[in-house]
């Protein structure tokens, strides 16, 4: 098989920790170029990536160049995602194959015309960066909920903090870059669309910016009448700290209580926490994309979908409109089947 000449856009915290996933960890890939608008910073990546006497990684300076170019068959997009929407048309008109980072784009308007444009090319290019489906854990969760051992799904308890992010993180933020991920895990696990969303702002910690609203809790409610909470609060100082409970007919089933070893000794019990997603989430990321360069070398995805990132899209700008009144929004969704045909 030959291999699959990858370019990463946007190499800070996330697009780094890919390419150096692609040269390291990912069987069937080679990674070709990376592009970043902070030029000094794809150089710096490239050349400490390019060290090994069979890897030359090139910098393009225009992530559209980078897409475009005939040495590469697909692309990484982690960029921001204000910069999302241009760069997934550019990767669509080039057929380049491209797994996106959440979320999707800004808006429900621009990822349904991003889902659009994809049906109309008449496959599928685009996989969404909802790693925590390949997570082991959130996997045996699915498995044991389809297997309908516990009876009907009924409940999820989601908990998702992190030790603190930068800044620049906005209250809608919260939303549309940290609760998407409980958005896809509550799609995902019940197989349902959501149709409200409820975002509460309880007393927000003191140690984060004038205005920024965080804690936040969040209602989902789904199409068959099952419901999902989830506590998202990203200053938490502590650690990176993600949780889910499901609770069915039968019984119920939590993940991510163990990272790592869990004692008790001294009168004392815990474990350790890791600082963030890269730590938690690693196995996860590992199987994303050894899974998508092998999808991308059968012309498939194997994954979210651009419909799974427009779902969540809209159930994100729903919140966001709740998060200002504190009321439940409905969730405007396209009809599925016609724009799937
Ligand atoms: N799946 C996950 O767990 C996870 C974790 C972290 C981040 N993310 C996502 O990954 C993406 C990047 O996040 P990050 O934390 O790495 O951010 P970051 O700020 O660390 O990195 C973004 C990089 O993109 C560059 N950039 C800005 N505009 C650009 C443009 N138009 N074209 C090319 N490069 C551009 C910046 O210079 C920067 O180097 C976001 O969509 C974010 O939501 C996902
Ligand atoms: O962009 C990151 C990333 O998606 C992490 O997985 C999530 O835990 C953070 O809250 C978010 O800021």
């Amino acid at each position: 098989m030959t291999e699959l000449r990858v370019g990463v856009v946007g190499v800070g915290v996330m697009g780094a920790d890919h390419a150096d996933r692609v040269v390291r960890k990912t069987a069937g890939a080679r990674l070709v170029a990376v592009s970043d608008a902070d030029q000094p910073r794809a150089e710096e990546l490239a050349k400490r990536l390019s060290a090994g006497p069979t890897q030359s990684v090139r910098v393009v300076e225009d992530s559209l160049d980078l897409i475009a170019a005939d040495d590469i068959d697909a692309v990484i997009l982690a960029s921001p995602g204000f910069a999302h929407a241009e760069q997934l048309f550019a990767c669509i008109d080039h057929g380049k194959p491209v797994l996106c980072e959440k979320p999707l784009t800004m808006d429900a308007e621009s990822a349904l015309r991003v889902v659009e444009a994809e049906h109309k090319l008449g496959r599928q290019l685009i996989q969404v960066g909802f790693m925590r489906r390949f997570d082991p854990e959130y996997a045996a969760l699915k498995e044991l909920l389809d297997s309908g051992e516990l009876g009907r799904t009924l409940l999820l308890h989601n908990v998702h903090r992190n030790k603190s992010v930068p800044p620049t993180f906005r209250s809608e933020m919260i939303v549309r870059d940290s609760m998407v991920h409980e958005v896809d895990i509550a799609r995902w696990l019940f197989g349902e669309e959501i149709t409200r969303i409820t975002v509460h702002t309880p007393t927000s910690s003191s140690l984060v910016r004038d205005g920024v609203r965080d804690p936040q809790l969040a209602v989902f409610e789904l199409a068959n009448g099952a419901m999902a909470d989830v506590e998202v609060f990203v200053n938490f100082q502590v650690g990176y700290e993600v949780r889910c409970e499901a609770v069915a007919e039968r019984g119920s089933a939590t993940i991510g209580l163990g990272s790592g070893v869990f004692t008790r000794a001294g009168g004392q019990w815990g474990g350790a926490m890791p600082a963030d997603f890269r730590v938690r989430f690693e196995q996860a990321y590992d199987i994303e994309v050894q899974r998508w360069v092998d999808a991308t070398a059968r012309g498939e995805i194997d994954g979210p979908s651009a419909w799974d990132g427009y779902a969540a899209a809209a159930v994100c700008e729903a919140g966001i409109e709740s998060l200002t009144t504190g009321r439940p929004v409905d969730v405007a969704l396209a009809d599925r089947g016609k724009v799937l045909g």
